[in-house]
């Protein structure tokens, strides 16, 4: 006879078979008994291969071999006892509930219990908290409710809490008879005592915390927000966007999970093939829901064609606890194409790109979007507004207020004399307006790398000497690890000597969020330090880049911008920090990488000082 093959049942089966084991579905004793909702289904795949080996070894989502269960018949013959998962002390078989418990009286319980519930058991004596913390089920997470229910726990004289995997079958009815003889079986005669209807939710103070902690207010709540829509619909423009405001306003963390982006590394090596795109899909939902249970925002931004691996992610994210918010840019196939960014419509019509969605592979719209946008016709910032508004409405997050109460501010005097200069963008975009600087003071750079001791010291210095005494910009440096008041690195420090430039008395330091605020540009080594920077103050996005990356933007930029306009400019339309662009770390590799650093940094700064000294 083969080996039974394996098999990691739903979350509902997983539930069911634990209550199975520990007779606490007496006297159900298998799945698939006849009229009970407590079913096994088998996938095609392993069904046959399990009728043939007449058995399939259940596993749990890591693979540890639960249960042997027969093929047919569902007769179950346990192998081992899941130990870990938080609370699971609490999760005990009805034979141990009758060692521990005799004797006292058993209410189930499915929802955190308010003052007046709490009120009712006071009545009881010592009583046995039932939590049913099963799939699907509990209103709060199963952590939720164990929590809630210890805290009423505490608030009685002499209360247990047992949780029960009970899980919800999708028959109201049936799962009620369920849960009551689930509680007759633990009660083994003790009383049962069935908790009134809560009449309102006024909860005691400890499980009211609990449960605005489980059950957070929408604005508070884990979010994924899907753009779905056909190539060259705008969905990325769209989503970066969005992204762009969320992290002006900078309250929220934010993950962008773009279709291009994804492809390239998460999903590299997947094809368009339905199967492969339903993969791509589930991977982004998958991700994005994780992000979702942490609290962030995740802005995805693939085609995702087909409805069922929409809904799929939608659920997914629902389980994390997250929210799902559908963005349909539903801009029509022909603007698409008319558009045709990427010249990939033209391929597709030649034939050159098989299963090309709108052409050759099907996009199904979704009837469960919560905004639809069309940008046909529209500017980037009008499209947005719906998905601002959309989302406001539905109490996720509020990005209008700032934007339109600066916007609606009388404009000010575009006059070259007047004290202050200010950003006509940040003018526009709310939130960091009170930034106008006085126009004399000078533009400050910060060079950033990991020690202090190599490249950005001499970054520091060899800026200093291209600006000249009389430039209107300073200079200065630190380390995303850097030690307090080390010298220059001596190798480092001799590749100086023959550009005429000095050290002086540095004294190398760590890089401070105060440093990075009061910078007017920041520019890295690396794309890490960039990235070290920006996790901790993403705000700062417009001003912080690899040295390299802006050089490459410098170069591109309109010839008649300089200094603080210049480093503004990069800001609104700045390129990827391509870690092609890094200048390596020389550091312990002898002369020659040094002196391979210093003309590679030099080249850079004789791109960048004279742009911003104005003096090109
Ligand atoms: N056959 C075919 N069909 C559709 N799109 C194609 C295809 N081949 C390559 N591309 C490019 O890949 C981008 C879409 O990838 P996604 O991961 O978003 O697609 S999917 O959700 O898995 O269907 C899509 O990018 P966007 O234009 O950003 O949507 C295209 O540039
Ligand atoms: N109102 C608008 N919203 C979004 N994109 C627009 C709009 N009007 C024109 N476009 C242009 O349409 C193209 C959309 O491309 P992209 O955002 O990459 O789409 P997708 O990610 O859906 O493939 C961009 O060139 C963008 O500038």
């Amino acid at each position: 006879m083969p080996n039974p093959p394996q098999y990691c049942p739903t979350p509902r089966e997983l539930d069911d078979l634990e209550l199975l084991v520990t007779g606490a579905l007496a006297p159900l004793s298998r799945f698939d008994e006849p009229g009970s909702p407590v079913t096994l289904t088998l996938p095609d795949d392993v069904a046959a291969p399990a009728a043939e080996a007449g058995a399939v070894e259940l596993v749990d989502p890591e693979g540890l071999p639960l249960a042997r269960v027969n093929v047919p018949g569902g007769e179950v013959e346990a192998l081992t006892h899941v130990q870990y998962g938080p609370f699971r002390r609490h999760y005990l078989s009805p034979a141990q509930v009758r060692e521990a418990y005799a004797g006292r009286t058993f209410v189930p319980v499915t929802d955190a219990l308010t003052e007046a519930q709490v009120e009712d058991l006071r009545a009881l004596g010592p009583a046995v908290l039932l939590a049913y913390v099963g799939a699907g089920t509990p209103a709060l997470s199963p952590v939720g409710l164990i929590r809630a229910s210890l805290a009423a726990a505490d608030l009685l004289a002499d209360a247990a809490v047992v949780a029960v995997p009970l899980a919800a079958h999708g028959d109201a009815e049936l799962d009620h008879q369920l849960g009551v003889q689930v509680a007759h079986t633990y009660a083994a005669g003790d009383p049962v005592h069935a908790l009134a209807e809560p009449a309102d939710d006024a909860y005691p103070p400890s499980i009211a915390a609990i449960v605005d902690f489980d059950r957070p207010e929408p604005a508070d709540q884990g979010l994924v927000l899907f753009f779905t829509g056909l190539s060259g619909s705008g969905k990325s423009t769209l989503a970066r966007a969005l992204m762009d405001r969320l992290l002006e306003q900078g309250t929220r963390t934010v993950t962008s999970l773009d279709g291009d982006v994804v492809r390239r590394n998460l999903s590299a090596g997947l094809t368009f093939s339905k199967a492969d795109r339903e993969t791509n899909i589930r991977r982004i939902g998958w991700v994005a829901a994780e992000i979702s249970r942490h609290g962030g925002v995740a802005v995805c931004s693939p085609i995702a064609p087909f409805d069922e691996t929409r809904q799929q992610v939608r659920a997914m994210v629902e389980d994390a606890g997250g929210a799902f918010f559908l963005v349909h840019v539903a801009t029509p196939l022909e603007e698409c194409e008319r558009r045709d960014r990427k010249g990939l419509y033209a391929k597709a019509r030649r034939g050159e790109i098989p299963e090309f969605t709108g052409i050759s592979s099907p996009y199904e719209d979704p009837a469960d979007a919560d905004v639809r946008v069309d940008t046909t016709g529209r500017t980037i910032d009008d499209a947005l507004a719906d998905v601002v508004e959309a989302l406001r409405e539905a109490g996720y997050l509020d990005l209008s207020a700032g934007f339109e109460t600066v916007a609606a501010q009388p404009p000010q005097p575009a006059d070259a004399s007047s004290s202050t200069t200010r950003d006509p963008r940040l003018v526009e975009e709310g939130e960091l307006a009170p930034v106008a600087k006085p126009a004399e003071q000078p533009l400050k750079v910060l060079f950033v790398c990991t020690a202090n001791i190599c490249r950005s010291p001499f970054m520091e210095v060899v800026a200093r000497k291209l600006a000249g005494p009389d430039a209107s910009v300073t200079f200065a440096s630190a380390g995303t690890h850097g030690f307090r008041d080390h010298p220059m690195d001596e190798v480092m420090g001799g590749t100086l000597a023959g550009r005429g430039a000095e050290v002086g008395d540095f004294a190398s330091r760590a890089v401070t969020r105060q440093m990075v605020d009061e910078a007017d540009l920041v520019l890295t080594a690396e794309a890490a330090h960039r990235t070290f920077i920006l996790d901790d103050q993403p705000a700062a996005f417009r001003k912080v880049f690899t040295i390299g990356q802006f050089a490459e933007a410098v170069r591109a930029a309109d010839t008649s911008l300089a200094g603080r306009e210049l480093v503004r400019a990069v800001g609104d339309r700045r390129g990827t920090a391509d870690a092609m662009l890094d200048v390596a770390d020389p550091y312990r590799r002898g002369p020659e990488a040094a002196e391979q650093a210093a003309v590679g940094i030099e080249e850079l700064l004789r791109v960048i000082i004279p742009r911003l000294t104005g003096r090109a």
